[in-house]
């Protein structure tokens, strides 16, 4: 009989109708017990039972900064896209203990050798995923109580796998945050309670939680998918809790292209004096932040024009300052030469992220990319095509924007 019982809890209602037929039929159970099968099936057809214990799967992509970024992480603007070459995914299964499921392989803790594990940490740092499962737990829990949303009290275990280069300024910290954030909000049905203005935000939090100096685009592209403005005023955020999302027709892009390298670099080492002298004050910080959001603002117009010789233009000047305010000791050696090897066949080069990856658009077309592809080659870096992905917002989502309120 307790098999039976949790069986209802496991399956649709339709079919445990079906086996409760048969149970009262063929088994000498007490009335009591049958009554109490019968009120459980009526439950869950009700939606007031617990929820069935059907696996939960988010997928979130790779984004690339397309123009504007880092000033997304001092209150600028920016226009990303989220791409479907490279995504996370993470699962929830509903278990009795809340497990956080260790990566085979992004998460080592065996080695062959100690050779094998410090060889490790110099390639791809100490961390994998995680931690970041883990603190996107402690911030979704936190919101919802701060909130007064109340939730169930069943359990789960989470696990993800990501095929994202690695610290490659592609979002893979983020995608990994925002799909582990999508099953929670999914299991425990609260995605109509929280808007999708507000979980980049949150999205973030669990990533500051552990020290990254991260900004908002990733998690704003990752959030809605497709292609996106963002404007980041500090007046309008302390107003609204959130940045202002636009989001554009992807088939305003041009082809564009993404040059990328085994060459895990953390965002937060990259920022952090960058930071510090912005928050000092720093003049020459200050205004080319500045200078670099304004990029963003031009970018939207000469895409809503098709005007891709100013788009290249803009890509460009968008490195130049980067360089100027990080200086070349920080940004390296190879992310350098993935800008140049680009700009060398023509291309409008600038990095995605902090570095690792650059995306590449070629104002003369294919016979450009067939060069590139040649000196990509030659210096060890890949290339591929990029693949945008649309936008991925779905009605309840769309019912929780601000301007539908
Ligand atoms: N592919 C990955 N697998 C597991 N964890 C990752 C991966 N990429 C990033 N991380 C986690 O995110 C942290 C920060 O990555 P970050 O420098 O922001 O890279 P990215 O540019 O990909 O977002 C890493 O220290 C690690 O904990
Ligand atoms: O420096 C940048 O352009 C971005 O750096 C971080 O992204 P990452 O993919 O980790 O390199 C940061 O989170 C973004 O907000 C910055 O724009
Ligand atoms: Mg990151």
């Amino acid at each position: 009989m307790e098999l039976q019982l949790l069986s209802i809890h496991t399956k649709s209602a339709k079919f445990t109708l079906l086996e409760l037929q048969l149970l009262s039929i063929h088994t000498i159970a007490s009335q009591t017990m049958v009554r109490r099968l019968w009120q459980a099936v009526e439950e869950r057809m009700e939606g007031n039972g617990p929820p069935p214990a059907t696996i939960i799967e988010h997928k979130a992509y790779a984004r690339i900064g397309l123009l504007g970024n880092p000033s997304d992480v001092y209150h600028g603007r920016s226009i990303s896209l989220n791409i479907s070459n490279f995504w996370a995914s993470v699962r929830l299964e509903p278990s009795s203990d809340l497990k956080i499921v260790h990566h085979p392989t992004h998460d080592l803790f065996k080695f062959s050798s100690l050779s094998h594990l410090v060889n490790r940490l110099e390639n791809e740092g100490y961390y994998g995923g995680v931690r970041l499962l883990m603190a996107t737990c402690k911030v979704f829990t936190k919101y919802c109580k701060e909130q007064g949303i109340n939730r169930h009290n069943n359990n789960f275990s989470l696990s993800y796998e990501t095929n994202i280069p690695r610290q490659t300024g592609l979002s893979g910290s983020s995608a990994i945050v925002c799909a582990a954030f999508s099953c929670l909000v999914d299991f425990y049905k609260v995605r109509d309670k929280i808007g999708v203005e507000i979980r980049p935000q949150l999205i973030l939090n669990a990533e500051k939680e552990l020290g990254m100096v991260v900004g908002l685009q990733d998690r704003v592209a990752q959030v809605y998918g497709g292609l996106v403005y963002m404007d980041f005023e500090k007046s309008k955020m302390d107003e609204c809790g959130h940045g202002i999302y636009t989001q554009l027709d992807t088939s305003l892009l041009p082809p564009l292209h993404l040059i990328y390298a085994e060459n895990p670099s953390d965002s937060g080492k990259v920022h952090s004096t960058v930071r510090q002298r912005w928050l000092d004050g720093d003049k020459f910080i200050i205004s080319s932040m500045e200078k670099v959001a304004n990029l963003a603002l031009e970018g939207k117009t000469a895409l809503l024009e098709k005007d891709y010789v100013k788009l290249a233009t803009l890509m460009n000047q968008n490195f130049d300052l980067r360089r100027r305010m990080f200086g070349d000791t920080a940004l390296g050696g190879l992310n350098i030469e993935m800008v140049e090897v680009g700009r060398r066949v023509g291309a409008a080069t600038k990095l995605t992220g902090s570095g690792g990856a650059v995306v590449a658009f070629f104002p003369e077309g294919p016979s450009q990319v067939k060069l590139l592809e040649e000196s990509c080659k030659k210096s060890g870096f890949y290339i591929v095509s990029v693949e945008v992905v649309p936008s991925l917002l779905n009605e309840i989502d769309i019912r929780t924007l601000s301007s539908n309120k």
